[in-house]
């Protein structure tokens, strides 16, 4: 068996190994009961549900599903064990090393995928008159939703119409009829950039989903990688091993050989249907709210005996949406600012801002050592930050100082509300792409595209001169550290 960051079937053997799969074998309806069940497990952070038994399913096991393929678990001492077995991490990694193993392939050559002739996701192949996507398990996730929305962490593989480019990404489809699927597809989206290179071709664009790829696979998906950077080769460099695709049947596209799934087709550049609404990343379904989106065709499934789904019923915290779109943004963005020269030391997404916050350590010796003002620094981190694609789902950058620790909210909102004086010290953004999905910009009282971003200065002006003047008055802090050391090592004789 594979290792568990390379294939996703040996993934899922090892989360059963670490007691993190609860398999369900009794018959589940993909219509909301899937959903439900999972929904409940990532609001608790509950083990996995693989669901065995499922109505639909046809002969060959087409498909069990696995639920919350990436969400957190409950024992804090592993709380990311599934992102870290997603990396070939120890389980009790924290999240800056899953986010720097994520930026480490930045800086070491690009290792290109191997082509083999197989695998296992080719053993079984079904035309478009031997499926119906509504007939097959796909899951009804939210009561609200305009659809079966079987793609929530399958990999969309897109090209270039000059072949230089491929990209891998994560978006969202549901099932518009029994041989096509309609998905979201917006700039400023690689998906949407590479669809729009068709269109203008006058083609439509040949795709294909893979579901259930390597786990290192998925999380690159996932992350706002720089226009023009080819996924698989970026991967191979951070598992330093060469991932093995195979080619699709219907197209020239490539696909991870152990998929679990894949369907194959083309995306139409002119036909579009209506898509949503969808139950999304910031917790709320709209009733209604749909928006026309363009059309994919599948032409073949193909995949392995008995094939596992993963499917993310996303929402409110904590489920794929948060663990990974806001963190994997945020260490790209905390890249970016890095490598222009600017005093950054970590870049975190807290889950409680429903990633749409991105907190930012400073070095502030560093940061003192530019002679800057509050003004030009914010400055120079928006700039860089609300003006490109990376960026493009955040809307409040944080700068706090060393003292705060970024991967913890508690930190992160006791200097925001203690050192940010509200207007002041926040510096606006009205004139930049903004996140549509967002509420307050697709149902607020603005623009739905545009503006409504700050960086919030959350350093003290001494920060920003001769530094930290001041003691917290806490246990760490205002006490002396053998007077500390004493209390603990007495701590239970005291009596607690
Ligand atoms: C992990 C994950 C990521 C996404 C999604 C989901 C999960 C589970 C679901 C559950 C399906 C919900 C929606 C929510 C989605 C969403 C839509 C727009 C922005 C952010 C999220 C969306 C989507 O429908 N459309 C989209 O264009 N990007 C998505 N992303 C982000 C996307 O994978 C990253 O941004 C990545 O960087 C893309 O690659 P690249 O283009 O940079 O090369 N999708
Ligand atoms: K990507």
């Amino acid at each position: 068996m594979a290792l568990a960051h390379m294939e996703f079937r040996a993934f899922v053997q090892a989360l059963k190994d670490d007691g993190d799969i609860v398999e369900i074998n009794e018959e589940c309806d993909p219509n909301l009961e899937v959903s439900a069940i999972i929904r409940k497990v990532v609001e608790s952070d509950e083990r996995a549900p693989l669901f065995n038994k499922l109505k639909g399913q046809n002969e060959n096991g087409l498909w069990r599903i696995l639920g919350a393929p990436n969400s957190l678990r409950s024992d804090p001492r592993h709380r990311y064990g599934r992102l870290a077995r997603h990396l070939n991490l120890p389980p009790t990694s924290s999240m800056k090393e899953i986010l720097d193993k994520m930026v480490s392939a930045k800086t070491t050559p690009p290792i290109p995928p191997k082509i083999v002739e197989t695998g296992p996701c080719k053993e079984f192949r079904l035309t478009s008159d031997q499926f119906d996507l509504n007939q097959l398990p796909s899951p009804t996730l939210h009561q609200a939703d305009g659809g079966k929305y079987v793609q929530t962490y399958g990999m969309f593989i897109v090209r270039s119409p000059d072949g230089k480019w491929t990209n891998w990404s994560i978006a969202r489809a549901m099932v518009h009829d029994k041989n096509h699927l309609v998905g979201l597809v917006m700039p400023p989206q690689h998906i949407s950039v590479i669809h729009r290179m068709w269109k203008e071709l006058g083609q439509d664009m040949p795709y294909a989903l893979a579901f259930g790829v390597p786990p290192a696979a998925i999380m690159a998906s996932s992350m706002p990688l720089p226009d023009g950077l080819t996924e698989a080769e970026y991967i191979g460099s951070m598992v330093n091993s060469p991932l093995e695709l195979v080619k699709c049947e219907t197209n020239e596209l490539f696909v991870p050989s152990t998929s679990e799934i894949v369907f194959e087709g083309t995306c139409s550049v002119t036909e579009t249907a209506r898509e949503g609404p969808f139950g999304e990343m910031h917790g709320y379904v709209f009733k209604g709210d749909s928006h026309f989106m363009p059309v994919y065709t599948v032409n073949m499934i193909t995949h392995r005996k008995d094939p596992i789904m993963p499917v993310c019923a996303c929402g409110r915290l904590t489920d794929e949406t948060h663990t990974m779109i806001g963190p994997l943004a945020a260490a790209e963005i905390g890249y970016i600012l890095k490598s222009n020269g600017l005093p950054i030391k970590e870049a975190f997404s807290p889950f409680e801002s429903q990633v749409t916050w991105v907190a930012l350590q400073v070095d502030t010796d560093k940061l003192r050592a530019m002679k800057t003002n509050a003004e030009a620094f914010c400055r120079q981190v928006g700039d860089l930050i609300f003006k490109g694609k990376p960026g493009s789902t955040i809307h409040r950058l944080l700068l706090v100082g060393d003292d705060i620790d970024v991967y913890d909210f508690k930190e992160v909102i006791w200097a925001f509300t203690t050192r940010c004086r509200p207007v002041m010290d926040e510096y606006s953004y009205e004139d930049v792409p903004g996140f549509p999905l967002i509420p307050y910009m697709s149902h607020g009282n603005g623009p739905t595209n545009k503006g409504g971003k700050l960086v919030c200065d959350c350093l003290l002006p001494v920060e920003y001169t001769t530094g930290k003047n001041w003691e917290a008055a806490d246990f760490k802090e205002s006490f002396p550290p053998e007077l500390q050391q004493k209390v603990l090592d007495r701590w239970h004789s005291y009596g607690f």
